[in-house]
């Protein structure tokens, strides 16, 4: 193509990106009513069946090139920027900065929010439940180390609901300084990163060196960084955040790693047509009544997605998840008999039925 017909195409782009910013900002505008409409109402700013719906309806209507990942990263964005127009909100997560929960708030909140990185679980729910943070973002389960206690322990003490669910593909790097694998003499990562790995460690001969379990991922690359012949078990970002030079990808043994992380906040969602609920149940002790409990879940076609139990304080409770809303009909019902026992933990938009 000759220089002149570039230069065209250029014009043409630079006149939609003009007409793209003039579009946008009368958005943003509107953006702006809406939340001084929620301000005088308190609703909430965060409304993720409104923005699934909206996603929905454009992947609908497309007849151009995007795909619907595109259609997604590209609303994602536009919404967390107008979030932060209707009002600035703090997100509290497990952190560091780098972490894989960090990650996962950033694809739901976007680059423009204010970010806390919180040391521990616990400490991102007290952050939200003192107002703090409007948002906290923690891990609930991983495909290989199975369910966070603590997060269900959080869970059974607070009373902040879920608000969203967001799952993420966990990739992990070997990043070091040193040039050949026979120069690294200790590793730094987190405990389960090491699990993970296994196999990987084994076949490149790094199986028999010092395995120093440390904190997070990202402190791993931090000292990686600043000790000669170590080297860390952590995430892209990690390594990218310290400079640290990646040796290997997707080191993890099992090439569906993934993590299903929550959103907790003060409110509950609207009906999105396409939700699932997350409850507590607490038996005491009375003989065949989780048979029973079960049987009407089944009675009622509520299908369920998860079912784990957990010990806490000596009591055996159980982490349901099934399709549908608190509000729906059949739900309900179930909700009635069983008040006693159920504690509601939220119901949210459907990402995947289970990790
Ligand atoms: C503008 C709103 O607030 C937020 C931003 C949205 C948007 O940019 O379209 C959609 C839902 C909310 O998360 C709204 O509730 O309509």
């Amino acid at each position: 193509m000759s220089e002149e017909g570039l230069k065209n195409l250029r014009d043409q782009l630079d006149k939609i990106d003009n007409d793209l910013l003039e579009l946008i900002n009368k958005r943003m505008d509107i953006v702006y009513q809406v939340g001084v409409v929620k301000a005088h109402s308190g609703g909430s700013i965060y409304r993720p069946e409104r923005e699934k719906q909206i996603i929905e309806r454009l992947t609908k209507m497309n007849e151009g090139r995007l795909n619907k990942s595109a259609i997604e990263a590209l609303f994602l964005e536009i919404f967390a920027i107008s979030r932060n127009i209707e009002l600035p909100e703090n997100i509290a997560f497990l952190g560091p900065e780098g972490s894989f929960t960090h990650q996962a708030a950033e694809t739901r909140f976007g680059a423009m929010s204010s970010y806390l990185p919180i040391g521990s679980i616990k400490g991102v729910f007290r952050e939200v439940n003192t107002k703090k943070a409007r948002f906290g973002v923690v891990p609930i389960e991983n495909s290989s180390n199975g369910i966070v206690s603590d997060t269900i322990n959080c869970l059974t003490k607070y009373n902040l609901k879920i608000i969203a669910e967001v799952i993420l593909d966990i990739h992990h790097t070997l990043a070091t300084t040193c040039d050949r694998v026979k120069d690294i003499k200790r590793i730094y990562s987190k405990d389960i990163a090491f699990e993970q790995c296994r196999k990987f460690l084994e076949n490149v001969g790094l199986d028999e060196v010092e395995h120093i379990p440390v904190e997070s991922t990202t402190k791993a690359a931090k000292y990686a960084l600043k000790e000669k012949g170590s080297a860390a078990i952590c995430s892209h970002v990690g390594a990218k955040l310290y400079n640290l030079p990646i040796l290997f990808e997707n080191i993890e043994d099992k090439d569906n790693n993934r993590t299903r992380f929550f959103i907790v906040s003060d409110f509950e969602n609207a009906k999105s047509g396409n939700d699932k609920t997350s409850i507590l149940v607490k038996f005491e002790n009375k003989k065949g009544i989780l048979v029973e409990f079960l049987t009407d879940f089944d009675k009622a076609g509520v299908n369920l997605t998860k079912i784990k139990s957990h010990i806490i304080e000596g009591h055996s409770i159980f982490f349901i998840d099934f399709d549908g809303h608190k509000e729906d009909e059949h739900i309900q019902k179930i909700f009635d008999k069983y008040k006693d026992n159920i504690k509601f933990l939220g119901s949210y938009v459907k990402e995947a039925d289970d990790i």
